[in-house]
């Protein structure tokens, strides 16, 4: 599986990561969700760099100008809730993509671990296709495969998945490159931390990136 980290280059990506990080900075939502976005834009940008492009002619009121466009077929594949700000971003830049939503949940078992339970899915036809599952936080990476097997089994194979990630876990990119498949599959995260607590948060991480974006749940 490829694997790419995106703040191990220094770009203007490092000061959006530093303002979701920051705690004084992070509280205020709507700054929150907009830097969400706009990581979404600039990995949107950095995936595109992967598609398959052909020239084509454009017809400007001058004369004719030759381009070179990308003819992927583009599926968004976001997880709920924390995936819809990072999902707008990706849009912005692919906006004629499809899109697809799955809800995804932690259900905590009596002994303090849970398991991670996938209900709602929404997807057109996968089959062929280029899927993007952008999900901002990638902690123990059981959402990410749940999810990509959910969709897959519902809505077919797609030609390959980049899962696009902003805060990663070691232990989050480990799991993905064991559970999803090499040859088809990429990863981008925008950073990767070391640790998770007992209750798989990642540290130092940002906290719950849900709660941020839209208020603490019950
Ligand atoms: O890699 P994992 O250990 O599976 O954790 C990552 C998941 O946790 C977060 O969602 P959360 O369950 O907090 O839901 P929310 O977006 O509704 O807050 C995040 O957006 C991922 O979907
Ligand atoms: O650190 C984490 C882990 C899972 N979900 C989050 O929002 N944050
Ligand atoms: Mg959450």
């Amino acid at each position: 599986m490829e694997i790419n980290i995106l703040n191990r280059q220094n770009t203007v990506l490092n000061k959006f990561i530093a303002e979701i990080r920051d705690r004084r900075i992070q509280c205020d939502s709507m700054r929150f969700r907009r830097n969400l976005e706009r990581i979404g834009e600039l990995m949107a940008y950095e995936i595109s760099k992967r598609f398959r492009y052909t020239p084509r002619t454009v017809e400007t009121p001058l004369g004719e100008a030759e381009v070179e466009l990308y003819d992927n077929e583009i599926v968004i594949a976001t997880i709920l809730r924390a995936g819809l700000p990072f999902h707008q971003g990706f849009l912005n830049y692919f906006d004629d993509a499809q899109n697809a939503f799955v809800s995804a949940y932690r259900k905590s078992k009596k002994d303090g671990t849970f398991t991670v339970k996938v209900e709602y899915i929404s997807c057109g036809s996968l089959e062929g296709k280029t899927m993007l599952l952008v999900d901002p936080m990638l902690a123990t990476g059981s959402s990410a495969a749940l999810v990509y097997e959910a969709l897959v089994e519902k809505g077919g194979m797609p030609a390959h998945t980049h899962v696009a990630s902003i805060i990663g876990s070691e232990q989050g990119v480990d799991y993905v490159q064991r559970h999803m498949p090499h040859a088809t599959t990429s990863l981008w995260c925008a950073a990767v931390d070391e640790e998770l607590t007992s209750r798989s948060y990642i540290v130092p991480g940002i906290g719950d990136a849900g709660d941020l974006a839209y208020g603490e749940k019950l």
